[in-house]
């Protein structure tokens, strides 16, 4: 009976709380434009090594999640790494690597780290429950399970990660083209500077601007203005394919790409080919000054990095070759 009455009051606590957490997600995924949220289920990975305890699981998120499986540590993390799912299920005894190893390793990797761990055990131990949870897991959940219970959590568990993805999308996102903004690519900037740092690789910057693009504004109208930064934008994200590679709105009418692992003479070629894709794209600009298309001026510069007060210099540094771009005449490369 007294399970009943929990069980009762935790749905209806559940519903009401997820329904307003539903709301604000809808309300932020729309702010990102974030068709993905707003159209897909949540992806639960279940980790154990017995094949019954899954099915148990499996049977009580089928209906409105995708649900994945793995009988191994190791596959799971593997799993994680190349499709992160939304939330892990992980049992706690596993042989050869255990749940709370799987669930180490995970925090450590920046790509997996995000994902909540939701630990399931037989062992009722609070030993083991204080071990699961500063190895990183978010939650502590007793075998056999109870099916209203594990859906509570889980579903907590989700929305609170929905939220967090998304807030972390709208924090690192320029809103009008959808490219990384100043402060996601001050980070990228840090981790590919450390990077090229250690192996000794040459690091790139493209400094980008739209030109006589205030003639733009004044005759075609800032809202018109708004569109075309948003065409250039996605010509310009097409150009870069390398993950490491960044493009990124630096401020209004100008961009910064950073290319990790790059040559000065590569940075060259590319800034070259990316003045030939606006170009191909024809976007009238009947009032610049260059010809009657939008173009672009791009500065580059490349350096192995040493110490970190280059790092400044060098973005100064495709700042001036801009500069020079523009007052060559714009629509070319300088370096
Ligand atoms: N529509 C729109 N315009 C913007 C935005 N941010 C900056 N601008 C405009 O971009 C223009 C930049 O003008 P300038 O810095 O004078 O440069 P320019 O006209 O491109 O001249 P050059 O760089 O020398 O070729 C200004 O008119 C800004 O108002 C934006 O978000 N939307």
């Amino acid at each position: 009976m007294a399970a009943r009455i929990t069980n009762a009051i935790l749905r209806k606590h559940t519903a009401a709380n997820t329904d307003t957490d539903m709301a604000t997600l809808k309300y932020l995924a729309s702010l990102t434009n974030n068709q993905e949220f707003l159209s897909r289920r949540p992806r639960i990975l279940i980790v154990d090594d017995q094949v019954i305890n899954i099915q148990t699981l499996y049977q009580i998120f089928a209906d409105d999640h995708e649900v994945f499986m793995a009988t191994s540590g190791q596959k799971a993390l593997e799993f994680c790494r190349q499709t992160p799912p939304d939330l892990l299920l992980l049992d706690v005894m596993m042989p050869e690597m255990d749940g709370l190893e799987v669930c180490t390793r995970l925090k450590q990797e920046e790509l997996t780290a995000d994902i909540p761990v939701l630990f399931v055990t037989a062992q009722n131990d609070a030993g083991e429950e204080s071990r699961a949870l500063l190895a990183g897991g978010m939650d502590f959940i007793s075998k056999p399970v109870n099916p209203d219970v594990v859906r509570a959590r889980v579903k907590t568990h989700i929305t609170l990660k929905l939220q967090h993805d998304l807030l972390k999308k709208l924090v690192f996102t320029d809103p009008l083209t959808g490219l990384a903004n100043r402060r996601s690519f001050d980070n990228s900037y840090d981790k590919e500077w450390r990077h090229c740092q250690r192996y000794g690789k040459s690091l790139a910057i493209l400094m980008i601007d739209i030109d006589c693009f205030k003639q733009y504004n004044d005759h075609y109208g800032h809202q018109q203005g708004d569109v075309c930064l948003a065409a250039v934008a996605a010509c310009l994200d097409a150009g870069f394919r390398r993950p490491h590679d960044v493009v990124a709105r630096y401020g209004g009418e100008e961009f910064i790409c950073l290319m990790s692992e790059c040559e000065l003479g590569a940075a060259i070629s590319k800034a070259e080919s990316l003045l030939e894709a606006i170009v191909a794209q024809a976007i009238p600009h009947i009032t610049s000054k260059v010809g009657e298309i939008v173009t672009l001026s791009i500065g580059v510069a490349a350096t192995v990095p040493g110490n970190s007060e280059d790092r400044a210099a060098l973005v100064a540094a495709a700042d001036e070759k801009l500069y020079v771009a523009k007052q060559a005449g714009r629509n070319r490369v300088a370096s």
